[in-house]
């Protein structure tokens, strides 16, 4: 991949392997271009075990004129990874996603084009290795729309004051335990998948997820957190349906806060149960969370709402389509009705005129030629005529994908072009669902 590098530069593509130089030197590279410690060499091979185990993917660029005393040429200059899971795109319909992560470029090499050397031939193969969307989340919000995505979904900041406890305006369901952090990490995955299957925007997690909310890993190292707590809701069955993780951000702090390091409801009574437990905690003043959803329930089940305050909120996932028809075609839709879609996309992938018809919750999308939309409708053709028509740019039709965001929104911002007809169908069409929800950095 990475063709259109400049000279003097070499790049391939390896699955990442335990005793491989090649993979601890593209590692140290991360770790150089995120501003990371050195990584400690005992802990390599769970570091490694964790890429297998998420499928990833290394691409490394190599500059081998390196004179002497300079790091050594075998560490890349730029890095590059991706992987494949599953996203929530409604109605419980889970598509596979290209995601790309990790992606590093020296500050002694950056702005030669080494990125979009990078992104532009890996997003063209996942294409046409039948992958209909890309997926990343972002250190910087200005890098990544010139390469067609947008902006998906948003987690908010929040803060509770819990001083003397919070009330809740029902009654308790399940039961609530403080989890055995070893098995938390064996049961973390079922109830996240049972999070991700009912949840629209929800990713596929990577394994650091478990090690995480385990203790096993803290967030900055391989080291164990021995601060970390977890907590584990069982509904009436007694199945375990979610869990949070938290740990004090000590005594010195405040007022003494506890920070929700992660937590993964698989029922509307999880999440109420979850936050009764996280909020009755004598000694605790105060909880922060900053990764709860933005149409979150919270604050409509505590008896005084103003407890609850959102500090920032910030996006998460951005999506690239990559085959629009199939991305059209793969989502769950809420409401019914038909619009005309010409996407414009500056990198070839997924521009043309489509036809999409909704009916039951499935979405159709036909080619259109171009010529037949005159004056924001269909005029002619064997589509349906006076269907109304909106011009859409790539990187908007990523963050309208999953409804984060409203069609008359992105209008405004000039990302979508249409009669007013023409947006309320969309709007109808894209947004009429639950808010979509992704709590999964990568
Ligand atoms: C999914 C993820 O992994 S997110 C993590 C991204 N990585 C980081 O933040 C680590 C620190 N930053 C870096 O390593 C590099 O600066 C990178 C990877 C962001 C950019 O790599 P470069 O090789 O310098 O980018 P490249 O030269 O290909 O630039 C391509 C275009 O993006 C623009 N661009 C690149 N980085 C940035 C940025 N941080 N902010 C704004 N624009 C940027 C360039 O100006 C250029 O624009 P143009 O084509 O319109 O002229």
């Amino acid at each position: 991949m990475a063709s259109g590098l400049s000279s003097g530069l070499r790049t391939t593509s390896f699955a990442p392997e335990n005793d491989d130089a090649r993979t601890a030197n593209w590692l140290e590279a991360v770790n150089l271009g995120f501003h990371e410690q050195r990584g400690d060499p005992k802990h390599l091979p769970a570091e490694v075990d964790a890429c297998q185990r998420d499928g990833r993917i290394l691409t490394a660029v190599y500059d081998d004129t390196a004179p002497d005393s300079a790091l050594d040429p075998a560490v890349p200059v730029a890095t590059y990874a991706t992987m494949v899971n599953s996203l929530n795109v409604g109605g419980g319909r889970l598509l596979p996603a290209h995601l790309v992560t990790a992606v590093t470029v020296r500050p002694t090499h950056r702005r030669r084009g080494i990125l979009r050397s990078m992104i532009t031939s890996d997003l063209q193969r996942a294409k046409e290795a039948g992958l209909a969307l890309a997926g990343l989340t972002a250190s910087e919000a200005t890098i990544y729309g010139r390469f067609g995505f947008g902006a998906a979904t948003s987690t908010a900041e929040i803060r509770l004051d819990t001083r003397g406890g919070l009330g809740f305006t029902s009654g308790t369901t399940g039961s609530i335990a403080v989890a055995d952090s070893a098995k938390l990490r064996f049961l973390a995955p079922d109830i996240y998948r049972a999070h991700l299957e009912r949840t629209n925007g929800a990713m596929g997690r990577q394994h650091r997820y478990w090690m995480r909310a385990s203790a096993a890993w803290s967030e900055e190292s391989f080291e164990p957190d021995k601060a970390l707590r977890g907590v584990l809701h069982y509904n009436a069955n007694g199945v375990p349906d979610g869990y949070a993780a938290y740990k004090s951000l000590g005594w010195r702090t405040e007022p003494h806060t506890v920070k929700v390091t992660d937590l993964v409801a698989a029922s509307d009574d999880a999440y109420r149960e979850l936050w009764r437990y996280l909020g009755s905690m004598d000694l605790v003043d105060r909880l922060t969370f900053d990764a709860a959803p933005v149409a979150d329930p919270l604050p409509w089940m505590l008896a005084d709402r103003r407890r609850y305050s959102v500090t920032s909120v910030d996006d998460v996932l951005w999506l690239r389509i990559l085959d629009t028809r199939a991305a059209l075609e793969s989502r769950h839709y809420t409401g019914a009705g038909s619009v005309v879609l010409t996407v414009r996309d500056p990198l070839g992938m997924a521009d043309g005129v489509w036809q999409l018809d909704v009916e039951g919750g499935s979405g159709r999308a036909r080619p259109v030629e171009a010529g037949a939309i005159q004056d924001g409708t269909v005029h002619e053709g064997t589509m349906q005529e006076g269907t109304v028509a909106a011009e859409i740019d790539v990187a908007a039709l990523g963050s309208l994908y999953l409804g984060g965001v409203s069609a008359p929104t992105l209008a405004a911002a000039g990302g979508i072009r249409g009669s007013q007809a023409a947006l309320e169908v969309l709007d109808a069409l894209f947004t009429a669902g639950p808010a979509p929800y992704c709590s999964t950095h990568f």
